[in-house]
């Protein structure tokens, strides 16, 4: 049995991780990370840190074979401010993968409020009179007519980083 940790109990990221592994194969734990980012990580290179250390903690924390850790952020463009995800996979032997996630523009209204300092996750509960929507839809989820919602935009993560290490492992 291989044993996996996922850094986060956020139900979104843990579901992505339990559709994706063969749980006769792989068994998941399941914890609290540090990200060691900002809360709203705002580049997609400090999202790829906050995955990458996700995954290093949670790998080393419960003694695993790999740690998977996945950030959400956003990044300002010209075109606006997207959404971001980023996942991370590390394994004992010392690798880490990386895979990113679809993103979108953020409309106008949240956008401003992103740029004067709050965070997405209370902005996206605000701005839906909705609770949970950081567990649930997400962001990404509002803004699609969830036809792509945060647990499946993170499948699609999860795929592309367990594929990886895959092919890591078959070319060994
Ligand atoms: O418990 P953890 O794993 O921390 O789960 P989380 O929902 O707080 O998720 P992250 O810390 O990875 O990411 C939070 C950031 O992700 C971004 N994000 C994208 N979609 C989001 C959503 O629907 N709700 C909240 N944050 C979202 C946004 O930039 C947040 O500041
Ligand atoms: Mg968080």
């Amino acid at each position: 049995m291989i044993k996996a940790a996922i850094g986060s109990e956020n139900s979104a990221k843990v579901k992505a991780v339990e559709d994706v592994i063969d749980s006769r194969l792989i068994s998941l734990t399941a914890l609290n990370a540090e990200s060691g980012v900002a809360e709203q990580p705002f580049s997609d290179e400090e999202t790829i840190s906050g995955a990458i250390n996700r995954a290093a903690f949670s790998l080393e924390h419960e003694n695993a074979d790999i740690g998977i850790g996945l950030e959400g952020g956003v990044v300002e463009t010209d075109r606006g401010v997207f959404v971001c995800n980023w996942g991370a996979l590390v394994t004992k032997e010392g690798d880490t993968f990386i895979a990113g996630g679809a993103r979108i523009p953020l409309p106008a209204a949240v956008a401003d409020r992103l740029l004067a300092g709050e965070e997405l996750g209370p902005i996206m509960e605000n701005y839906t009179k909705k609770n949970n929507i950081r567990k649930e839809e997400g962001a990404i989820g509002v803004f699609t007519n969830e036809r792509i919602v945060r647990s499946e935009m993170f499948v699609h993560v999860v795929k592309m980083l367990i594929g990886q290490w895959e092919y890591s492992q078959v070319r060994r």
